[in-house]
């Protein structure tokens, strides 16, 4: 029987690729559901091709085009609209590849509904990692990792006991700012920000990548997906990105998942789990790869990484707030609002302000990474 898709964020980096593979896997899998952002013209495109159920726009007015070009097909818009694609009754998967906390509430619901999810929108788990394992338990719902690294560490994890894990290694490339100090940073342009040295990725998470927010949303997502303490997991900078992560056990054995940087095999592997499918896509030959290096992460130049650390250990509302305060950092950043070094200056700033919620339910995660972002927003006006 063929799996039933839904794509969150179809028009972006990852949506793009996880149509490409359902395209390459149309035996195993039927789309069901697809929803953009602004992009219309790529939305219509999809929907021409896959000529899904339900699709979802961010706007109104692209919704009221969409439903004059398909009227046989289900439109909608919004928040709900992300929500009413993730949550139709002929979804058995959900693929998160939505960019930021606008992620959380249509995963959210999704599991209520009992979808299972391919997850690679990590701010969801940044932001409320707790609920949302607790409520994929309850309602046994599968929560299958797409990141590149926590599909290594999946990978590796897979056949051995958890009580026999020493620690987790996350990779990190350490971005197109590695080995750069901060008098070098004070005006990089986002053109530069944005190039990064082994993925082409969304703007956000390329951001992210370039201040090592990336690997501190992935620090906590690896907390909560493989339900580990933060002492337990350590960041490793390897420039050239093929060893994606690795596990150690108590015995000293590392293992490790390689590839080459392609977030296709990754998303393959959340769709089809736990088959593994033949695919041509190019394979990773170590013969001609003279070098695999490795280092530790400059917290001084980079202290993005210490401050989801900091926010992770103490918990509640404080993962949303830094969440929400580093997205509104970005989109500063992006629109030339505040420099490079400012970034984690206003995280640290609105981190310092928040009256911390130690047991938040959906609702004071919502209202605390909003007012995250109205702080992180004042810091420039
Ligand atoms: N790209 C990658 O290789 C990797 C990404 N990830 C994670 O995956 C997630 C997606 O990243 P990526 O694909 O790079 O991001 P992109 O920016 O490329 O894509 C984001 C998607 O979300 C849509 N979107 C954005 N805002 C809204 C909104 N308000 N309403 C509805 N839709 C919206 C965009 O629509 P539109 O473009 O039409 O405006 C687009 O489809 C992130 O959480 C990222 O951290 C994880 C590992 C690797
Ligand atoms: C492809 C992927 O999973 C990204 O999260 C990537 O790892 C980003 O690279 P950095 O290691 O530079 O954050
Ligand atoms: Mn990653």
């Amino acid at each position: 029987m063929k799996k039933r898709v839904a794509v969150l964020g179809s028009t972006g980096s990852i949506g793009n690729q996880t149509l490409q593979v359902i395209r390459n896997l149309r035996d195993s899998f039927e789309l069901i559901g697809l929803s953009g952002g602004d992009n219309l013209e790529l939305l219509v495109k999809q929907i021409k091709e896959f000529r899904p159920k339900i699709v979802s726009i961010k706007s109104e007015s692209n919704a009221r085009k969409l439903k004059e070009l398909f009227p046989d097909i289900q439109v909608e818009y919004g928040m709900e609209g992300l929500t009413s694609v993730a949550c139709h009754d002929d979804v058995d998967i959900v693929v998160t590849a939505l960019a930021g906390g606008i992620g959380l509430v249509p995963t959210y619901n999704a599991i209520k509904e009992r979808k299972n999810i391919a997850l690679a929108n990590k701010e969801t788990l940044v932001m409320a990692g707790n609920i949302i394992i607790n409520e994929a338990k309850n309602n046994n719902v599968e929560i299958l990792p797409v990141d590149s690294e926590h599909s290594a560490i999946f990978q590796c994890l897979n056949g051995n006991k958890r009580h026999q894990v020493n620690r987790i290694i996350l990779t990190a490339s350490g971005g197109p700012f590695r080995g750069l100090k901060k008098k070098d940073l004070s005006s990089v342009t986002p053109e530069k920000a944005l190039k990064h040295p082994n993925w082409n990725m969304g703007k956000k998470i390329s951001i992210d990548s370039a201040t090592l927010m990336n690997k501190g949303l992935e620090v906590i997502e690896a907390r909560w997906l493989f339900d580990i303490n933060y002492d337990k997991i350590d960041v490793v900078i390897h420039p050239q990105s093929i060893i994606h992560s690795m596990v150690e056990f108590i015995d000293g054995s590392i293992l490790a998942q390689m590839g080459e940087t392609d977030m296709r095999v990754p998303i393959q592997y959340a769709l089809t789990y736990p088959d593994r499918v033949f695919n041509t896509y190019h394979k990773l030959d170590l013969s001609k790869r003279d070098v695999l290096t490795f280092e530790q992460p400059d917290l001084e130049t980079f202290p993005c990484l210490s401050l989801a650390y900091e926010a992770g250990r103490m918990g509640g509302t404080m993962t949303a707030v830094m969440n929400g305060a580093n997205e509104e950092a970005v989109r500063m950043f992006l629109e030339n609002k505040i420099s490079f070094l400012e970034i984690p200056l206003v995280i640290e700033r609105v981190m310092g302000k928040h009256i911390l919620i130690k047991n938040p339910g959906i609702s004071d995660v919502l209202e605390a990474e909003k007012w995250a972002k109205e702080e992180a927003y004042k810091y420039k006006h």
